[in-house]
């Protein structure tokens, strides 16, 4: 897969894309990064990307013509349909049907908003996606993009490894996941179930759907609907 990313603060991807699943899915090329100002296609003698808004009001307005450069230039030498998402709190909010979707493209343009938000063409005639991470705002897209990017590259074939399939995690299932415990079997006085000691696997297995059951009826109801 390839991702490429747009916004006007590059170095906030460098920690997140350089580090933990996300640098080693790099590594296995299972995933290439681009991370692209797009400040750079600006026309204008300042290079400024953004305006006041017709009409008035407060905030700066990101123009239509960095940002469509930007991905013509991204997009004319290939020959793979991107999508083309934008980062948005207007959008589609974001969840694990989601991630399973994209992770199933070849290639994936992240378009990160700032100031008071976009010129309502980038929206109308460029992007395929509107992604929100959820009901908040936040000052700009980078972050958005990172949760999108991160979740969805996990899931590309070959980066978590067999014993860390993410078929099982929360969501994946329908579910949230069962819980988790390790050594000690006894810390401080607080015991790890005997089941999972008994090296009864079948038995193992049951207790994990009935916790997983349990966890969604006690915490996230709306999921069994
Ligand atoms: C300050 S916000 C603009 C909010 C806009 N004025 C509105 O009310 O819809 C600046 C940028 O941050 C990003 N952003 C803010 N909240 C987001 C969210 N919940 N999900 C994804 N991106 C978000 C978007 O790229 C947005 O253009």
């Amino acid at each position: 897969m390839k991702i490429d990313i747009l916004t006007l603060f590059p170095e906030m991807f460098t920690g997140v894309l350089g580090s933990s699943i996300l640098k080693k899915a790099e590594e296995k090329e299972a995933v290439s990064y681009s991370v692209e100002n797009f400040r750079r296609f600006s026309k204008n003698k300042h290079h400024a990307v953004d305006d006041y808004p017709y009409g008035g009001g407060a905030g700066m307005v990101l123009q239509p013509q960095p940002i469509f450069d930007a991905v013509s230039h991204l997009t004319e030498k290939t020959d793979t349909k991107p999508r083309i998402i934008l980062l948005c709190p207007q959008g589609e909010r974001f969840d694990q049907r989601k991630a399973e979707e994209l992770a199933q493209e070849k290639h994936l343009i992240f378009i990160c908003g700032h100031y008071e938000g976009y010129d309502e063409r980038i929206r109308e005639h460029l992007v395929t996606d509107e992604i929100s991470i959820g009901d908040y705002v936040l000052t700009g897209g980078e972050l958005g993009a990172m949760v999108v990017i991160d979740s969805v590259v996990r899931l590309l074939p070959g980066v978590l490894g067999n014993e860390n399939s993410p078929i099982h995690d929360s969501f994946s299932t329908g579910l949230l996941e069962h819980p988790h415990y390790t050594r000690p079997a006894d810390f401080r006085g607080m015991k790890v179930p005997d089941v999972l000691l008994s090296g009864n696997h079948a038995k193992i297995a049951e207790w994990r759907k009935e916790q997983s059951l349990k966890r969604t009826r006690e915490r996230r109801p709306d999921l069994l609907e």
